[in-house]
C-alpha cells in the first residue's frame, strides 16, 4: 500500500491479486503491443506489478530525459542479473564506481582513430557473408537472421578479441553454441517466472548447463587473452604481431585494454578485460545482427528507397576500391535508412533501471525505493503524438529529426547509454553496402509478415524473410 500511496500521481494498470499482471506480459509475441498499447493509454506513463514487484513503465519525454540523464539513477535492474554468471561485473549490468571505472577505461577503445582501423576487419567476414548469401539466391523466402548473426559474432570475436573464430564456415563450434545458449536463457530466466527465482533455478538442470556454458566461454576468453599478452610482450622486443596467413594483425578492444592502466599507473587485471571482452561479445553481436536483418526487411518492401541507397553508392563510392572510413560516413542516406528501420525495430525494445532509494521526480511526486522503470524505447518510437504516421517506413523523417530530444531512443541516451554506437553504425553501413552491391533485395514470395518477440533483443518469431537476387 505504501507503493500505491507514494506512487498517487502514476496510473495504475488494473491486475490480479499476487499474479499482478504476470500473464499479460508472460508472451514475448504480446508484450510490445502491450506496452505500447498502455503507454499510449495512460499518455506516457503508467506502472503495473509482476508477482508483488512494482514495475513502471516509460514513453514521456520529459520522463526519458530526467531518467536517462541523471547521474544517480544508473543501477540496471534484476533482470540483468541473469548475465551475472557470465558477464560478472561487466559494464553491461554493474553499476556505482564499478561501472564508473569501466566505463572510463573502456571508452577510448571507441575513439574514431581506433574505430577506422576496424575497417579493414570488416572485409573479410563480409566476404564470407557474401557467399553464403549467395547459396540462397532466388530462393522463395531465406530467413537472413540465423545467417547475418554468425557474421556478426565473427566480426565481434575479431575486433574484440583479435581471433578468427570461423563461425561462417564452420558449421560446429562450442563457443559459438555457448554464446547462443547463454542468449536464450538470459530470455528465459527474464520471462519464466519459475526460472527468475534463483533457488529453483540453482536447482533445475538449465543451471548445471549454464555454469557448463560459463566455464567454456570463460576459458575461451581467458586462454585468448593470455596468448594475447605473451605476443604483446614479444612484441616489444620488435617481433611483428601477424596472423596465421601472414597478413598484419589490427588493433582489437582486447589489445588496448592489454595496454591500458588503471588510475594507479597499473596494468587491468585478467578479470578485468575478460569481463569486458565478454560484455561485448553479448552487447554487440545479437543487438547488430537485429538491426541489420530488420534494415534488410524495410529495403525488401520498400524498392524506391533501395534504389536511392545504389544511387547513394555509385555516387559516394570510386570504382572497385575497398570501401573506406571517410566513405562510410558520407553515405548519409543509408544512415537515415537505418536510423529509421531501427525507430520501427529498435534492436533492444526496452530497457530498466532501478530505483535503490526514493527520488524526487517533480514537486511532489516521489518514485519510491525498489521501483524498475522501464524504458520502451519501441513505444516511444510510435508514438503518433510524436511521428506522424509512425508504422510506415519513411527514412526522410531524419532530415530534421534533432529538434525532437528523448524522443529517438535505439542506442539509449545519457551516461549509460551504448558505448558501441558508432561501432555498429559503422558496422551496418559496410555489410549493407557489400550486400545491396551485390544483390537484390526483395520480399519473400509469398510476402510474409514478422511476428516480433520483444527477446532480450528483438527477433522476429517467424523469421526475417526476404529474397535475394544476383546484380552481377
Ligand atoms: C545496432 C546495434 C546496437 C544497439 C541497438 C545497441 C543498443 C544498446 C542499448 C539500448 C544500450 C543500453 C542498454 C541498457 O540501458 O540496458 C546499450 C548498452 C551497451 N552497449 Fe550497445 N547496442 C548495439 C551495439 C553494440 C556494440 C557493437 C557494442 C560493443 C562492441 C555494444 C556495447 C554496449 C555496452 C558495453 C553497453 C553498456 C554501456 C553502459 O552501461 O555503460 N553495443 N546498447
Amino acid at each position: 500500500r505504501n507503493i500505491k500511496e507514494k506512487l498517487w500521481w502514476v496510473p495504475l494498470i488494473p491486475g490480479y491479486p499476487i499474479l499482478g499482471n504476470a500473464l499479460e506480459f508472460a508472451d514475448s509475441t504480446k508484450i510490445l503491443e502491450r506496452m505500447n498499447h498502455y503507454v499510449l493509454k495512460y499518455q506516457g506513463y503508467c506502472y503495473f506489478t509482476l508477482l508483488f514487484r512494482p514495475l513502471m513503465l516509460i514513453s514521456d519525454a520529459k520522463f526519458c530525459e530526467w531518467l536517462l540523464s541523471s547521474t544517480t539513477i544508473l543501477t540496471k535492474s534484476k533482470d540483468y542479473q541473469s548475465l551475472y554468471n557470465w558477464l560478472e561485473g561487466g559494464m553491461l549490468i554493474s553499476s556505482g564506481p564499478e561501472w564508473r571505472k569501466a566505463r572510463k577505461i573502456v571508452t577510448p577503445a571507441f575513439h574514431f582513430a581506433i574505430l577506422e582501423q576496424f575497417v579493414e576487419v570488416f572485409e573479410k567476414p563480409t566476404a564470407i557473408l557474401v557467399d553464403c548469401l549467395r547459396k540462397q539466391l532466388d530462393k522463395d523466402a531465406v530467413n537472413v537472421h540465423p545467417l547475418i548473426a554468425n557474421y556478426t559474432l565473427d566480426i565481434i570475436c575479431q575486433t574484440a578479441m583479435g581471433v578468427d573464430l570461423k563461425v561462417q564456415e564452420e558449421s560446429q563450434n562450442d563457443y559459438v553454441a555457448a554464446v547462443d545458449a547463454m542468449c536464450k536463457t538470459v530470455v528465459e530466466r527474464a520471462f519464466n517466472p519459475l526460472k527468475s527465482f534463483d533457488i529453483i533455478y540453482r536447482l533445475s538442470p538449465d543451471y548445471y548447463r549454464e555454469m557448463r556454458n560459463v566455464k567454456l566461454l570463460h576459458s575461451v576468453s581467458n586462454t585468448v587473452i593470455q596468448k594475447r599478452r605473451k605476443e604483446m610482450e614479444s612484441e616489444k622486443n620488435n617481433v611483428e604481431s601477424v596472423n596465421e596467413d601472414g597478413t598484419k594483425r589490427k588493433m582489437a578492444f582486447l589489445d588496448l585494454l592489454l595496454k591500458s592502466r588503471d588510475e594507479h599507473g597499473q596494468p587491468l587485471s585478467q578479470d578485468f578485460i575478460r569481463r569486458e571482452v565478454d560484455t561485448f561479445m553479448f552487447a554487440g553481436h545479437d543487438t547488430t545482427a537485429s538491426a541489420i536483418s530488420f534494415v534488410l526487411f524495410c529495403l525488401a518492401n520498400h524498392p524506391d528507397v533501395q534504389n536511392q541507397v545504389l544511387n547513394e553508392i555509385k555516387e559516394v563510392r570510386g570504382e572497385g576500391q575497398k570501401i573506406t572510413y571517410k566513405e562510410l560516413q558520407e553515405m548519409k542516406y543509408l544512415e537515415m535508412v537505418i536510423k529509421e528501420s531501427m525507430r520501427l525495430y529498435p534492436s533492444v525494445p526496452f530497457y530498466s533501471r532501478q530505483t535503490t532509494e526514493e527520488v524526487l521526480y517533480e514537486d511532489g511526486k516521489v518514485i519510491p525505493q525498489g521501483i524498475t522503470l522501464i524504458i520502451s524505447a519501441y513505444a516511444i518510437h510510435r508514438n503518433p503524438h510524436v511521428y506522424e504516421q509512425p508504422e510506415k517506413f519513411i527514412p526522410s523523417r531524419f532530415f530534421d529529426l534533432e529538434s525532437k530530444p528523448f524522443t529517438y531512443l535505439p542506442f539509449s541516451a545519457g551516461p549509460r547509454n551504448c558505448i558501441g554506437q558508432k561501432f555498429a553504425m559503422l558496422l551496418m553501413k559496410f555489410a549493407l553496402i557489400n550486400m545491396l552491391s551485390n544483390f537484390e533485395i526483395l520480399p519473400s514470395n509469398p510476402p510474409c509478415e514478422m511476428v516480433l518477440s520483444a527477446e532480450s533483443v528483438l527477433k522476429a518469431h517467424n523469421g526475417v524473410n526476404i529474397r535475394l537476387k544476383s546484380r552481377t
